[in-house]
């Protein structure tokens, strides 16, 4: 951008970036604190499989942010979007074409430069409502990478008035990092808009005293936000047109960001716009997202029916890790595989896995929780570019990784939930990686107890899918699965 102002939010970001490590994840507000987590041997009892609460919401904003690093271009979607408008008389369409939007210049030249031909399915139905007059309250729910924070972020600079100097739209996110991500849509859509700035309101960014801020959009994190509304009187609520809850899944993870978002948004005015954005459909986001948006229109994606005909699941039994590890080695013995990843229960089972496999000759790489997020990231380009053949990992590192190599998922321990369920949704997840596109894949189960045993018959049957079992002594046996 071309202000000082705007050229000043960009150094202030990128020196923010620069200490990500090292000042933001020792914010309260922001980040729970990282502590050292026990080693669970969760897939051999019940109730010892899970994680603490804390390592779930931790886990979230981690994710998510992973999801953003490590994805290239938009999830293609083939679904349907289910749409519930609060008027149902209202005329408001749906668009194929940016054009159609009547957006500013400046900001169809920016969607243009970031590559957009053509809106999303759910920015297809979001904008109209969006921008809209009278502006319309809206709760958006659709996967993640399908396009809602550009959608959100084009109504923002939408709505803004640059004649005016002062803050206009307020956009929370649940952490420090994930607000970061969201400013940089936020200046690469606005790049041909000078006149329009962004400031962030995060930890760190210290503003003198009795400021008063000239910046149209605030973007933030809630506790943040909150002071510089509240405490500092930086911003004044009652001049904001729209306010823009994002990740709200991840948001309400955390009890006090929960609170703090519901006092911000009861200091602004009633004209003003309440956009809320979700990736997932759970009833804890609901009941927030109903505290906190009067008489919402609702988008979501229809959920895409799962589907694991393309991928042969079998199970091996073993009487220890060992052995799950030889069964492992005889199958490497037996046939080609492009690329694995095979999943563990706890980071400890994760990193003998790999220790183990590069001893025997693999290029192994290896991902887990406690690595950061910028880490987890890099591991997973490497593995997309074939660096490495064998991803070892565990639940955390399941979801939005999209290999098209990959044509082997094994799953070294059977995923259970902190009771000792079984965790179906992430048994999908993960051999999910593989059979991408209706190409075939394979996924193959370690079971080394009768507990694990019973968690694969459970699976079986919440999916009414038979997995066969596989002898991993008999080569070729394991030959001709491969076909
Ligand atoms: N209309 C479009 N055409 C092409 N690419 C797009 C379009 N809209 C968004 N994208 C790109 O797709 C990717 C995902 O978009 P975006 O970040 O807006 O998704 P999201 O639903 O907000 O994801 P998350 O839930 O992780 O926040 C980004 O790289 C973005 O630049």
């Amino acid at each position: 951008m071309a202000t000082d102002s705007w050229a000043q939010a960009v150094d202030q970001q990128e020196a923010a970036a620069e200490s990500i490590s090292t000042l933001q994840l020792n914010e309260k507000e922001d980040k729970p604190k990282d502590k050292p987590k026990a080693e669970q041997n969760g897939a051999k009892a019940a109730g010892e499989g899970g994680k603490t609460e804390e390592e779930e919401k931790e886990d979230k904003a981690a994710q998510s942010l992973l999801n953003k690093l490590i994805r290239s271009n938009l999830v293609n979607t083939t679904n349907q979007v289910e749409v519930l408008q609060r008027d149902p008389n209202s005329p408001l369409y749906s668009v194929k074409s940016f054009e159609e939007l009547r957006l500013k210049p400046q900001l169809l030249q920016g969607v243009y430069a970031m590559g957009f031909n053509r809106p999303s399915k759910i920015q297809e139905n979001a904008l109209p409502m969006m921008l809209a007059e009278p502006p319309q309250n809206l709760i958006a729910q659709s996967q993640s990478g399908t396009g809602k924070t550009a959608a959100f972020v084009l109504a923002m600079l939408s709505h803004v008035d640059p004649n005016n100097r002062w803050p206009q739209c307020l956009c929370v996110s649940p952490t420090y990092e994930l607000a970061l991500q969201t400013g940089k849509v936020i200046e690469q859509m606005g790049q041909f808009y000078p006149e329009v700035r962004l400031v962030y309101a995060i930890r760190g960014n210290k503003l003198e005293r009795g400021v008063k801020l000239q910046e149209q959009i605030v973007i933030g994190t809630p506790g943040t936000v909150l002071d510089w509304c509240q405490k500092l009187k930086f911003i004044d609520p009652k001049k904001i047109k729209v306010f823009v809850l994002d990740e709200a899944d991840v948001m309400i993870a955390t009890q006090g960001h929960q609170d703090q978002s519901i006092r911000i948004q009861r200091m602004l005015p009633k004209s003003c716009q309440m956009l809320l954005f979700s990736a997932t459909f759970e009833e804890s986001v609901w009941n927030f997202a109903k505290r906190i948006i009067p008489d919402p229109n609702i988008i979501k994606l229809k959920r895409e029916e799962e589907t694991l005909d393309t991928i042969k699941q079998y199970y091996v039994v073993c009487n220890s890790k060992e052995q799950k590890f030889q069964a492992l080695c005889n199958i490497y013995g037996a046939i080609t595989i492009a690329q694995a990843m095979i999943f563990c229960h706890t980071r400890k089972t994760a990193g003998w896995l790999a220790g183990e496999l590069s001893r025997e000759g693999h290029q192994v790489a290896l991902l887990s929780g406690e690595m950061q997020v910028e880490q987890r990231a890099a591991v997973i380009d490497r593995f997309r570019n074939g660096k490495e053949k064998v991803l070892v990992t565990t639940n955390v590192c399941a979801r939005g990784i999209d290999v098209e190599q990959v044509s082997v998922v094994i799953n070294f321990d059977l995923p259970v939930d902190k009771d000792g369920n079984p965790d179906n949704e992430t048994y999908l997840h993960r051999i999910g990686r593989t059979g991408r596109f209706g190409k075939r894949g394979l996924a193959i189960n370690m079971v080394d107890s009768k507990f694990s045993m019973s968690i694969l018959e459970r699976i079986q049957e919440h999916f009414n899918k038979t997995i066969e079992e596989l002898d991993t002594d008999d080569l070729d046996e394991i030959e001709k699965i491969a076909h």
